[in-house]
């Protein structure tokens, strides 16, 4: 999917966003992290306690309780917070985040080894930056990142550089200009701020050589300072976030996950009494497995919502930081006053995260008096994926229409007073409105201002909410038992409906999509393929998708999910097709709800999910428009600034050890000679149809994918794989079939791409050199990691573009399946043929393959059909190559075969039902074609 705006630039508006296409009113034009983040300093960073990486609140409910009330001793901390390795007092979410902080600015910016030094340029900066703008901090960190390189090459993005970058001096007298007289006053200011920019370079300067000896980051001059800071003042937003438990306890997902969190230290610190915390929720008798299922979806809380936010704004805070529970303490006459939250404001006990941000694309937006596009945060509903701004279409916009946000609050102000809050940005606004109002037209437009022109840049307090309207209880005709359930279960998400902000999918998408599920679920009425249980809970998911009631969407689509999975796994139902097939239509229906809440990142896991274990209809023109757009919106607010360095070690081909080391130590024996044909340059198709596929004959060419971007692309694991696309989930396999001890069997899992590229990592430091031998390879058999033969660019279609998708050797007709096996070194496939003929491309790292010709089968101890497993297909062999028991398989002793290395480039033809049997010696990423 492609932006729905163009970034534009011209004279006089500079840059500035057009639409694109015609958008709706309600439609999400976009949403992005920022690319730099300043926490406000003081107090806020004791208080609002958040991760110096992602800016989360770190932590749960319960760290929460704690850090804010360190007095009272409450449940132990049971997430994995991290703190900075070199002890400076900075905290993250994980190590995942304390790792990203480092390695893209922390290592420069510590003060973790020289907190005593107080001559030390970091801690002079630091002062400085306290002392004069806060904003010095946030400048630092943009100068690293603006400069980061990484080992694999230079990546400068021009994004750094694209805002207006007035110098500090010329914005901060903007407003003196104006006034007759100030003309000393300006100078004096002016000289004021260029010695302090000087100064902070010179600081910054030294501190960038101290960490930095080879010198990557190029040294800072005061104007490039104050180009930055006056970046900053024309471009940064003021953000505030609420801290989850005082907005996320009305969303239904953070309840679910930390309910038991928020009760239980509210009873720990004794701030509720009594309490039975039964868990009920399946109180019922042994009905049918799905009518249960259903009483889950009922489950009920031992607090409701409204009962925790009750407890939460009824605690009192002593001026000393205490809390009390107004109902168990009064307060004695000497005792501190008391100060009582303001209704359902909470920020008192849980302030919100105050700071600065800048916005690559959100800065790019021009100001009008009468906006079309309000921004709007809003956290997803856990704790994650913070500062995420959404740009909110306010009207109906046509193609080409300028995109504008409001700069101020404006509501009730005149012409003038709007200009006058203008004034730091430099320009006169000459909007309609403003135009209008100067021509007398006042009148008409205060009568237009609506509910939504909120949109004020600064300081918006995250809690615009978008009712819609339209949204409706489906009526109930039935009176089934479940009906009932049903009901009750609709009538509390009206209470969360509320809470929710809308931001509609665009109408042809949806449209689109739900047709899809409204097909699907019409065609199984009849079919009699799925219990009569299960299709009446997709045909009420059809109802609420005529009813657009995305809230019921979400929770009857994840539902159902959960109910067809637990179907699968207890009766290993997998090869049934009428329950993948479901599996796949209740994804799509609760990505439908859950997009709609902008929650794009939990759509595109059960996408995923979908596509790893439903039999999703690829290609299915109904879905790629949606499914783009649940993609692309999750990609932009998944990025990180910038790329991290690679921590893979791959071996350099061009070193000749590296040959000599691969053949020494990875292979288990030296290869026999002669190998099988071998090619440098492609023949033609027909050529190779003739010499080998019509006499089965394995072939290989040196150099296939040579030109693939791949190659080279793909080199860099931890930032295609582990960063860009790193959210996404696959299915993996742990350890190998072929283990002989238990904790190295095969597990199957399905894990994120982030996550495969840690265990990548994480095996590749058992080793010291990235070549792993035979004896490693099983040795480490547990820790080795695999995406096996998954169709990976039908599920990233953004990965095609690296490879050639129907390469001329796979025939006219292209290939039929193309699956990507990315692992760690040491990975092994057992022995087995397919039915396909197979290109076998080897894209990163290096593999061993041996080749068994089919005539050779009855040597090789064919597992039988009637054995239980996964080599129930006739097509897997017991022998274990390069570790046989000839003892046991004296037969294969005699049996011929052909080896070879594949390199990075190289393609190998496997014939259809020749055995092969694979191991890799490095990381490796092969691409395969069945055609
Ligand atoms: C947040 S930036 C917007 C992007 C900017 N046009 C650019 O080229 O980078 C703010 C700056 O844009 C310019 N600007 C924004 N709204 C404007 C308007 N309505 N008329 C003229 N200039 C405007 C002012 O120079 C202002 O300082
Ligand atoms: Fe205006």
């Amino acid at each position: 999917m492609t932006t729905l705006y163009d970034i534009c630039c011209n004279e006089q508006q500079g840059r500035h966003l057009r639409a694109r296409y015609d958008l709706s009113r309600h439609n999400l034009i976009f949403c992005e992290r920022p690319m730099l983040f300043q926490q406000s300093l003081g107090l806020n960073t004791q208080q609002a306690w958040v991760c110096h990486s992602c800016h989360g609140f770190v932590g749960n409910a319960a760290d929460a309780m704690q850090h804010r009330f360190p007095s009272k001793s409450l449940a132990a901390c049971k997430t994995i917070i991290a703190s900075c390795r070199q002890k400076c007092g900075y905290v993250y979410c994980n190590k995942d985040c304390e790792d990203a902080a480092w390695r893209m600015h922390h290592r420069f910016l510590c003060t973790g080894n020289i907190a005593d030094d107080e001559e030390h340029p970091l801690v002079l900066f630091k002062q400085l930056a306290v002392e004069s703008n806060e904003i010095l901090l946030l400048i630092a960190q943009w100068w690293i990142l603006e400069h980061h390189q990484i080992s694999s090459g230079e990546r400068t993005e021009s994004k750094w550089n694209d805002f207006c970058m007035k110098p500090w001096w010329e914005v901060a007298t903007l407003e003196l200009k104006h006034q007759p007289g100030a003309f000393a006053e300006t100078a004096t200011l002016n000289q004021s701020i260029r010695n302090l920019c000087q100064d902070a370079a010179d600081l910054l300067n030294q501190v960038l050589q101290m960490t930095e000896h080879n010198h990557t980051i190029p040294l800072i001059t005061a104007l490039d300072i104050a180009k930055r800071v006056g970046a900053c003042e024309q471009n940064a937003i003021g953000v505030r976030q609420r801290h989850p438990l005082c907005r996320e306890v009305f969303d239904r997902d953070f309840r679910e996950m930390y309910h038991s969190n928020i009760v239980q230290c509210l009873a720990e610190a004794g701030f509720i009494g009594g309490d039975d915390c039964d868990t009920d929720c399946a109180d019922e008798d042994d009905e049918q497995e799905v009518t249960a299922k259903l009483a889950m979806i009922d489950r009920d809380w031992d607090y409701s919502v409204d009962e925790i936010a009750k407890f939460l704004s009824e605690l009192y805070i002593r001026e000393d930081g205490m809390v009390t529970d107004v109902a168990t303490e009064t307060p004695s006459d000497d005792a501190p006053s008391m100060t009582a939250p303001e209704g359902d404001d909470l920020d008192q006990i849980f302030p919100p995260l105050d700071g600065t941000a800048m916005y690559a694309t959100a800065c790019k937006m021009n100001h009008s008096c009468d906006p079309n596009v309000l921004l709007v945060y809003h956290s997803n509903p856990s704790w994650q994926r913070p500062l995420t701004i959404f740009a909110l279409a306010i009207k109906d916009i046509q193609e080409g229409e300028e995109l504008t946000i409001s700069y101020i609050e404006h509501s009730n102000k005149s012409c003038e007073e709007r200009q006058q809050a203008l004034v730091n940005y430099g320009f006169v606004c000459t909007c309609s409105k403003c135009t209008k109002e100067q021509e007398g037209e006042e009148s008409k437009f205060s009568a237009r201002e609506d509910n939504d022109d909120k949109g004020d840049l600064f300081g918006q307090d995250g809690d615009d909410e978008e009712d819609d309207n339209d949204i409706q209880t489906p009526a109930d005709t039935d009176e089934e038992d479940s009906e009932q359930k049903l009901q009750a279960c609709l009538e509390r998400l009206d209470s969360i409906r509320n809470h929710v902000v809308y931001g509609a999918t665009p109408l042809p998408l949806f449209a689109k999509a739900s047709s899809f599920v409204n097909i699907w679920v019409h065609d199984q009425k009849h079919s009699g393929l799925l219990p009569i249980e299960l299709v009446t809970l997709f045909q009420k998911c059809v109802q609420g998708i005529e009813q657009k009631d995305f809230a019921l969407m979400e929770l009857l689509g994840s539902d159902l999910v959960s109910i067809l999975y637990s179907s699968l796994e207890s009766t290993n139902a997998w090869p049934n097709e009428a329950y993948r097939n479901a599996y796949w239509c209740a994804v799509v229906v609760a990505a439908l709800g859950l997009a709609h809440r902008w929650c794009f990142l939990d759509a595109l896991d059960f996408l995923d999910r979908g596509m790893v274990l439903g039999l999703p209809v690829r290609n299915d023109p109904h879905l790629t428009g949606f499914m783009a757009y649940v993609e692309h919106h999750a990609y932009s607010i998944s990025e990180l600034p910038v790329m991290l360095p690679c921590n893979i070690l791959l071996p350099n081909y061009a070193d000749p050890t590296v040959k000599q080391r691969i053949e020494q130590h990875g292979l288990s024996h030296p290869i026999q000679y002669p190998l099988p044909d071998e090619l440098h340059e492609p023949p033609f198709y027909r050529t190779f149809s003739t010499n080998h596929v019509l006499v089965s004959r394995p072939l290989v060419l040196r150099k296939f994918a040579c030109d693939w971007t791949a190659v080279t692309a793909w080199h860099d694991l931890e930032g295609v794989f582990g960063q860009i696309h790193g959210h996404r989930q696959i299915p993996v396999e742990r350890g190998s079939m072929l283990a002989t001890e238990d904790c190295g069997r095969m597990r199957e899992e399905i894990l994120s791409l982030r996550n495969l590229i840690h265990a990548i990592r994480a095996a590749d430091e058992k080793v010291e050199n990235p070549v792993w031998s035979l004896q490693e390879a099983q040795q480490y058999s547990a820790s080795t990691i695999y995406l096996a033969q998954h169709p990976l660019l039908e599920q990233i279609p953004a990965l095609k573009e690296f490879v050639d998708v129907s390469p001329p050797l796979c025939g006219t007709q292209g290939p039929t399946h193309t699956n990507v096996w990315l692992g760690s070194a040491g990975t092994r496939t057992p022995l087995h043929y397919d039915s396909y003929d197979n290109w076998l491309v080897q894209v990163v790292g290096v593999k061993y393959v041996r080749l068994y010709p089919a005539e050779e089968q009855a040597k090789l101890y064919v597992i039988s059909k009637t054995t239980r497993g996964t080599a129930a297909q006739g097509n897997m062999s017991a022998l274990h190559c390069e570790n046989e028991d000839w003892q046991q398989h004296p037969l294969a002793q005699t049996a011929s075969y052909t080896e070879v290395v594949l390199h990075p480039g190289d393609g190998l033809y496997i014939p259809a039902r020749m055995w092969h049997y694979v191991r890799s010696l490095t990381p490796s990423i092969s691409v395969n074609y069945w055609f």
